[in-house]
């Protein structure tokens, strides 16, 4: 090993990962490589059918690969089980349950880690009724009952699948807070997949975009950000070389283009650093662009081979 990091420093880390379901001509996930640094709130983003639920359900060691490897905590998936919290889209619990009885169960689960105050409060917050039935309860008040088991579970790894959802926004607003006070006090490292922008604008600090399978970028969101440019001018996106043009349309005032930087750009283009929003609407308007994975997100072959 060549790095100077620990297994200690990455929550996450897969190495040519390939999972193909069946005989399905086309991979969900392929020769997909990266690190999530410990202690970082990820963003997991991509079009619909990019891998996102494929990926964490491996992390959670409900898949296994068909090629790659992927190391959980320093380990095999599933091997640190107790640590990890996997919330599915689907969110299953059992219908007949009261809630009451569904945090016991959480707590026999997790025997020596569960915090029986903090999922209570979690429920409380919500105005739920304890002796309620799993079954009885709307969509975004059963998301509510499996976020506290969840976080009841005080996991050093939460890979959640859409989690928000189907919560209303008051509620998504102030289960984000939650989830990332618990991320800060704790260092919990948080994989979370989401369409809403808003949602991982506010709380995220690390990103993985997946596209066909792959990650299309992956690194801190400042350090990500800070490699853009939004530029606009008079001109063509040829004039633009030596950067690399990620996407470029035409706007009211010439050409509006996301570019990579190569340097510095000329004084003709006015340049902006982008959102979010901008960076992800023009990598999943541009599925040919080239990957950027910096230097913390990426895996070099030293380290894994
Ligand atoms: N159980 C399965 N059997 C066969 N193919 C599957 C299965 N689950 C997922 N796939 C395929 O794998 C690919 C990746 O799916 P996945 O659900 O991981 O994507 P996603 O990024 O989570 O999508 P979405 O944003 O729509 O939730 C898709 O092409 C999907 O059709």
């Amino acid at each position: 090993m060549s790095s100077t990091r620990t297994t200690a420093d990455v929550a996450l880390e897969a190495y040519r990962l390939g999972k193909r379901y069946g005989r399905r001509p086309s991979a969900a996930l392929d020769d997909c490589s990266f690190r999530l640094p410990a202690g970082r709130v990820s963003a997991l983003v991509g079009p619909n059918g990019a891998g996102k639920s494929t990926l964490l359900a491996l992390a959670a060691g409900l898949l296994r690969p068909t090629s790659g490897t992927l190391t959980v905590l320093g380990g095999a998936p599933g091997e640190a089980r107790d640590r990890v919290a996997y919330l599915s889209q689907d969110k299953p619990l059992h219908p007949q349950l009261t809630i009451a009885e569904t945090l016991r169960l959480g707590a026999e689960l997790n025997p020596g880690r569960w915090d029986a105050a903090h999922a209570a409060s979690l429920v409380e917050q919500g105005s739920l009724d304890p002796a309620t039935k799993i079954r009885r309860l709307s969509g975004g008040q059963r998301t509510r009952v499996a976020l506290a088991l969840a976080l009841g579970k005080r996991p050093d790894l939460m890979l959640l699948d859409e989690p928000m959802a189907d919560l209303d926004p008051l509620a998504r607003h102030e289960m984000m807070g939650t989830l990332m006070a618990d991320a800060a006090e704790r260092g919990t490292t948080v994989l979370m997949s989401s369409h809403i922008v808003a949602e991982l604008t506010d709380a995220c600090d690390h990103l993985l975009l997946l596209g066909d399978g792959r990650i299309r970028l992956g690194g801190g969101i400042d350090d990500l950000l800070t490699a853009h440019s939004l530029v606009t001018g008079r001109g063509t996106p040829a004039d633009l070389a030596p950067h690399t043009v990620v996407e470029s349309r035409a706007s009211g005032r010439g050409l509006t283009a996301l570019i990579r930087r190569d340097g510095p750009v000329d004084s003709g283009w006015e340049v902006q650093e982008p959102s979010l929003e901008e960076l992800l609407l023009a990598h999943l308007r541009a599925p040919g662009a080239p990957a950027l994975i910096t230097p913390g997100t990426a895996v070099s072959v030293e380290v894994t081979a």
